[in-house]
């Protein structure tokens, strides 16, 4: 690559890169032509270096603890931020101080409910994009019930109800019960059956209140949650398919199907699968079957998506589809 070509790509930081989204981003960042990884912090791998811990990345940089003002000081063009919930804000305040002209990008739920900043849904919000700097990246589960619910919205009779499966990938590095393979083995565990974040967040973005009830299952990634929507009016499920065709044929990372989708096919892909479309005799019932992998759709390919729109790029650069 040229000197020209090299300085002109934005330079990018990972805040909280030793997590499971982080080396999705990593690797991500790493194959993309238009931006240079500079840091990648973590506490407690500090000094290590990333090729270590991340396969398919191949470079030299190592991991920092860098606290806000830290990452602040570093002056990149774009921060991710992939921290637990709830830790956010010290290190925005602190960018917002030093350069407040950097793109951030928030990975955790924090600003989901913030109307200043931009919700990343690119298949159901990129008409909303008024050039915001600040971007919060939607729920894994939020993604999939959005999606799912989206094309059919002017139609319910009754809130959507959406029954979750998710690998245990999306319960984070910190240990649990929810991330514990010992206590997942020929198990399947419900929880935050009423009120999940995910339930308000989709609630909120769709503009229409929807039921949602989680379960963690013993494989690593990728989540299905299966809808069940009552319609105001009959309809055939030719209807309801060609719907979704309407919303999502020329989206390359939405596919749907006429069959249900499984969620080992989706696992390590980029994109989401929709399918199922069951419709009951009565013509006034429809479920659907959505899949992601919540570490990338769900997650990291999501954040690309909204970063490179951000920059000035096609959407899907380096996103393989
Ligand atoms: N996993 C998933 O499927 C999805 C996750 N998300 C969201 O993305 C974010 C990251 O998720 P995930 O990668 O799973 O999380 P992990 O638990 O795997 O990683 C969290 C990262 O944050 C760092 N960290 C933890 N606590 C602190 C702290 N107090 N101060 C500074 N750094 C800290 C950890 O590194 P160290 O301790 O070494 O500093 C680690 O790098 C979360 O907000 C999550 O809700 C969104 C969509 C899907
Ligand atoms: C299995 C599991 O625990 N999943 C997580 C969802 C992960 C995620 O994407 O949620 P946030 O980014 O909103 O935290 C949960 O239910 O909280």
């Amino acid at each position: 690559m040229s000197h020209d070509m090299t300085s002109a790509r934005k330079t990018l930081g990972i805040v909280g890169a030793r997590g499971h989204t982080g080396a999705e981003l990593i690797r991500l960042v790493a194959a993309h032509p238009a931006l240079e990884l500079v840091f990648v912090s973590s506490r407690e791998l500090d000094g290590q270096r990333v090729v270590d811990h991340v396969d398919g990345y191949a470079g030299e940089l190592r991991y920092a603890s860098l606290d806000a003002d830290a990452v602040a000081a570093q002056g990149v063009d774009v921060v991710v931020l992939a921290l637990p919930n709830g830790k956010a804000a010290p290190y925005v305040e602190a960018i917002d101080k030093a350069k407040p002209d950097t793109l951030i990008l928030d990975l955790s739920a924090d600003y989901r409910f913030d109307s200043t900043w931009y919700y990343g849904l690119p298949e159901l919000t990129r008409g909303k994009w008024r050039g915001e700097k600040k971007i919060s990246n939607p729920g894994c589960y939020a993604t999939a019930i959005q999606l799912s619910i989206a094309p059919l919205k002017d139609l319910l009779a009754a809130p959507p109800v959406c029954f979750g499966v998710s690998g245990y990938s999306g319960a984070g590095t910190t240990p649990s019960d929810k991330n514990d393979p010992e206590k997942l083995r020929d198990n399947l565990m419900p929880y935050s059956l009423t009120g999940h974040t995910h339930e308000k967040e989709a609630s909120r973005h769709l503009g229409v209140p929807v039921e949602f009830m989680p379960h963690v299952a013993p494989h690593f990634r990728g989540l299905t949650v299966t809808t069940n929507l009552y319609l105001a009016r009959k309809m055939s499920r030719e209807e309801v398919m060609q719907r979704f065709h309407h919303a999502y044929d020329a989206e390359p990372l939405v596919q749907v199907l006429d069959e249900a989708p499984w969620v080992s096919a989706v696992a390590g892909r980029h994109h989401v699968d929709i399918g199922g479309f069951a419709v009951s005799a009565d013509g006034k019932r429809v479920v659907v079957v959505a899949t992601l992998d919540n570490l990338l759709k769900g997650a990291a390919t999501q954040a690309l998506q909204n970063i490179n729109r951000a920059i000035g790029v096609d959407e899907f650069t380096a996103i393989p589809h």
